[in-house]
């Protein structure tokens, strides 16, 4: 699928993964509506967006992912202003294990929030020309991290939210793909900030340190790129694209159904 003339929303598209993944898609053509919770930093990336790109092309709205009024505002917006919404990636998402509450909100809730509100656009059922939507989930979607058991449990859910909703965008006739990104440890302010959002677990920082110099970084340009392959290649709808510094390939599960 080209990107050019598409129009893209992209969830934590202020920082790291989700800044990279909206200069990749403008890069191949497409609008972007960059939502963040962030205004400050949201701002200041639009302005130098802009420079590159053309104004017309991006958009900045402020949206916290927590709330559904402010997803729906931002994603009619997106809508008006570009015609219409082909992509959406679910990008934003936090790592806090005191605040479990609302990691769970944000990580597992947004991803949610953020798919439903997007159908309304692009489901072939209410009118949308169909399209593609992009879960950021975590190798800790596929594996346990151990200082992270609800970031863990998130992820996971991200995974099984995915694949779900590609099944039932099928039965259902959305015209709409879901896949879910899989990246390893990538350098963030997410990153960074890891041994000081841990709560309970704060006694496994050391651990999670070792295990982060065993899997090594991965590079920002592999993780974009991986979720450019699942925006562009029109047969990828269920699949769970994992990143990691040894592995960039797409993840086969069991099936349980005969
Ligand atoms: N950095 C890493 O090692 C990995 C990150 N991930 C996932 O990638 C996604 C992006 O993370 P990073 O780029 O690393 O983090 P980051 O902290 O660099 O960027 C996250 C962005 O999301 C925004 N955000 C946070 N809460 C929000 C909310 N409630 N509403 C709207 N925007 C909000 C932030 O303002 C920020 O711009 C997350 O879902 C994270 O779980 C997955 C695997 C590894
Ligand atoms: C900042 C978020 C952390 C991202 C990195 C991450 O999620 C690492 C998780 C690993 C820690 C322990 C594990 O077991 C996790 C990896 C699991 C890998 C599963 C790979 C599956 C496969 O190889 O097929």
């Amino acid at each position: 699928m080209s990107l050019t003339g598409k129009t893209a929303v992209v969830t934590g598209a202020a920082m790291g993964i989700g800044r990279a993944v909206t200069e990749l898609l403008l890069q191949h053509g497409a609008k972007v509506a960059l939502l963040d919770v962030n205004e400050t930093a949201g701002k200041s990336l639009v302005e130098v967006l802009d420079k590159l790109y053309g104004r017309e092309r991006t958009l900045f709205l402020s949206c916290d992912v927590e709330s559904e009024e402010q997803i729906k505002a931002a994603f009619l917006k997106a809508a008006e202003t570009f015609g219409g919404i082909d992509i959406l990636f679910n990008n934003a998402g936090v790592l806090n294990e005191d605040r479990w509450e609302r990691t769970v909100s944000i990580n597992l809730m947004g991803v949610i929030r953020g798919s439903y509100a997007a159908l309304e656009h692009m489901s072939k059922l209410s009118g949308g020309r169909g399209g593609v939507i992009i879960n950021t989930s975590s190798l800790a979607g596929l594996g346990p991290l151990p200082s992270c058991p609800v970031y863990t449990a998130t992820k996971h859910a991200v995974v099984g939210f995915t694949r779900a909703m590609a099944a039932a965008s099928v039965a259902s006739g959305y015209g709409v793909r879901f896949n879910a990104l899989c990246p390893g440890f990538v350098q963030t302010d997410l990153f960074s900030a890891i041994e000081s959002n841990l709560g309970r677990f704060a006694h496994l920082a050391a651990a999670t340190q070792q295990l982060a110099e065993h899997f090594g970084l991965v590079g920002m340009c592999d993780v974009a790129e991986a979720a450019l392959d699942m925006v562009t290649d029109e047969t990828k709808n269920g699949e769970v694209f994992l990143v990691s510094p040894k592995r960039k390939e797409y993840v086969n599960f069991p099936s349980f159904v005969q």
